[in-house]
């Protein structure tokens, strides 16, 4: 079993952007879910832990390894992911793994081909292994991402914001490929996507202005909110009214001239809302609500 650890990691760049705030978290096996809006630091922090950039203060560990002061010894074991990656030559799938395996130092045919076979099969790949990557699809070329990092074999696998442009059927088989990784590997999942981590993680965190605002397993965020998530279904024209007088945390439009609201509330708003079961949605909306709450009442 491994384990990543922060502790009080910090980095404020130069123009005075404080990307992450004091962060600390234990992160354990299996699929983790970094939540949080654009600009919350999701990627400071996941280049921060591929030793890609210096944070200005804290520690990080996997298991025994010093990140920031052994990170040769981190990038052994590392399997990365950027937000997007280079432009691919004309080769297929199979024969660049291979090239890569090679570089990787797996000089033995029989073991490169049992590792590579294996890195296409787990992405799905398989049947398109003779096809150039270059013209593979988007959600093709992040699976390709995925085969390529499995020749490390590596106890860590980060991937940063690896389902924002795929389409609904892509999505739903890179994930796929992220679900069947994630049993013997810890990977960190960052996202905007709710859904995402709705699907598929068992642990996460929200991440906002650089700050931690929670750190659960999904089920129990959302069980948390149990009988304080509020609905009500109200016109276009009410909107400004409800939203002065709730604390409305998502709105919905219908194809008519309505909309849903969520309010969240220890006790019923009022009368005409009705107590609805909360979702993953509701967790990220209440923290990022709570947040702004506090930033603009910080004494409160
Ligand atoms: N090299 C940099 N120099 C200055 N500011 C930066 C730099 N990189 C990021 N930032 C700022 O730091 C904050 C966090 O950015 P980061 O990219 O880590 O967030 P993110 O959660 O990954 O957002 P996105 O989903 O938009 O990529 C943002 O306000 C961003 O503008």
């Amino acid at each position: 079993m491994n384990q990543l650890r922060l502790l009080n990691v910090s980095k404020t760049y130069k123009n005075g952007v404080k990307a992450l705030d004091d962060v600390s978290i234990e992160i354990n096996s299996g699929m983790f879910g970094l939540l949080g809006p654009n600009g919350a630091g999701k990627s400071t922090l996941m280049r921060t832990i591929a030793t890609l950039q210096q944070p200005d203060s804290g520690e990080i560990y996997l298991d025994d390894i010093d990140i920031l002061n052994q990170k040769m010894e981190l990038r052994k074991v590392l399997g990365y992911l950027p937000q997007s990656f280079g432009v691919y030559p004309k080769l297929s799938a199979e024969k660049l793994l291979h090239y890569f395996a090679e570089l990787k130092g797996l000089s033995n045919k029989a073991e490169r081909k049992q590792i590579v076979d294996y890195a296409l099969e787990v992405t799905n790949l398989y049947d398109v292994k003779n096809k150039h990557v270059a013209g593979y699809s988007g959600g093709m070329k992040q699976r390709f991402g995925i085969a390529q990092l499995l020749l490390n074999n590596p106890k860590l696998i980060i991937v940063d914001e690896p389902t924002a442009g795929l389409d609904p059927a892509e999505r739903h088989r890179f994930l796929n490929v992220l679900r069947e990784i994630g049993t013997n590997h810890i990977v960190i999942l960052s996202t905007h996507i709710v859904d995402d981590v709705k699907e598929l993680c068992t642990d996460m965190a929200i991440l906002n202005g650089g700050k931690l605002l929670c750190h659960k397993k999904p089920i129990d965020a959302v069980l948390d909110l149990k009988d304080k998530i509020w609905g009500l279904t109200i016109d276009r024209e009410s909107v400004e009214r409800y939203e002065s007088e709730y604390n409305i945390i998502s709105t919905n439009y219908n194809q008519d001239n309505s909309l849903n609201i969520r309010v969240y509330g220890e006790t019923s708003p009022g009368d005409e809302f009705m107590k609805v079961e909360p979702d993953l949605s509701d967790v990220y909306f209440v923290h990022l609500k709570g947040d702004e709450v506090e930033a603009t009442n910080p004494q409160s």
